[in-house]
């Protein structure tokens, strides 16, 4: 496996690979992989001939009393990790390679960052579509994966790719979860023993609500309510956010008819959880938790 810390670098190694006539498949992340990132490589190595990994844990998504300097790093078990899925190379770049001096450009994607985590997290989106701007253009990929874990920002994404005509395809992989229901993620090991059971209220609330759905409740302030009130009986948990939006254009819902997301945001002590799942009548109920 190749890897590197340049961006003249990654792009020599996608060139070469074009001119075998071979796709390219990219994975961003921001390391401390997880079964989740795992299976976005998977899916890419199934997709596309290269898969091609960014480990950079970008500073511009962060806000100032966020956890950008403790955020977990091991570049060693990641390689190690990547390797073992047939990931063909690691690009992970220094802060300076990405921002150096005298940067001042940035992609800010309107309307649908102005909810959820985008509400929650000022500026995080913006630092998102920044980054990964610049990842699609340094890396240029037929096909770039992201999960279902951090729904607001797969959908960011795509609107980001669409409205600026970007040349690849964004897709989505269903979230990846412990055997508990707990959804992976890198931020579960600021977790204790304890925390770590009270953690699982995020997904238990999630497929209370899918059940709710499942046995006719469309009201949505009924269901939020459902999930509000789970997660408050918790002593650990406080909420940051419950909402439920349309899906995926996150305009406002007062009755299901259609897919809707139900998306939370929840601290568990000092560490702040995510998790989603897609609601519909029928069909479109996903038993993804
Ligand atoms: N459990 C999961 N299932 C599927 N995809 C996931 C999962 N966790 C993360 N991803 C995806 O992996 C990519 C990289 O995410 P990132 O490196 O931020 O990991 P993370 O575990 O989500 O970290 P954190 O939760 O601490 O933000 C993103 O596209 C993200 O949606
Ligand atoms: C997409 C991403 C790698 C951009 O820094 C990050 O937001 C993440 O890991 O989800
Ligand atoms: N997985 C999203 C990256 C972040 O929380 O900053």
């Amino acid at each position: 496996m190749y890897i590197c810390h340049t961006v003249a670098e990654i792009r020599k190694f996608v060139r070469e690979a074009r001119t075998r006539g071979q796709t390219v498949g990219f994975v961003p992340t921001m390391g401390y992989l997880h079964e989740g990132h795992l299976e976005l490589m998977r899916q890419a190595k199934e997709r596309c001939d290269v898969v091609v990994i960014s480990i950079f844990v970008n500073p511009t998504q962060f806000g100032p009393q966020e956890d950008f300097a403790r955020y977990p790093r091991d570049l060693e078990r990641d390689v190690q990790m990547a390797g073992e899925v047939g990931v063909d190379a690691v690009f992970n770049p220094s802060v300076e390679e990405i921002y150096p001096a005298g940067y001042c450009t940035y992609v800010e994607v309107e309307r649908i960052t102005e909810r959820l985590c985008g509400l929650s997290r000022p500026g995080h989106f913006r630092g998102v579509t920044t980054v990964v701007a610049k990842l699609f253009n340094i890396v240029a990929p037929d096909q770039a994966f992201f999960g279902q874990k951090d729904a607001q920002q797969v959908l960011v994404i795509k609107r980001m790719a669409a409205d600026l005509n970007m040349d690849l395809e964004v897709v989505t992989v269903p979230t990846v979860r412990e055997a508990d229901g707990l959804a992976m993620s890198s931020r579960n090991v600021y977790l204790d023993a304890v925390q770590r059971q009270a953690a699982l209220v995020l997904s238990r609330s999630l497929q209370a609500a899918a059940e709710a759905v499942a046995a006719g409740q469309r009201d949505v302030s009924t269901i939020r309510q459902l999930v509000v009130d789970m997660i408050k009986a918790e002593p650990l948990a406080e909420i940051d956010y419950v909402e439920i939006y349309s899906h995926p254009d996150l305009e406002p819902v007062v009755t299901l008819n259609g897919p809707a997301l139900l998306a939370l945001a929840v601290k568990i002590g000092r560490t702040r959880l995510i998790d989603n799942i897609i609601l519909g009548v029928r069909d479109h109920v996903s038993n993804n938790v």
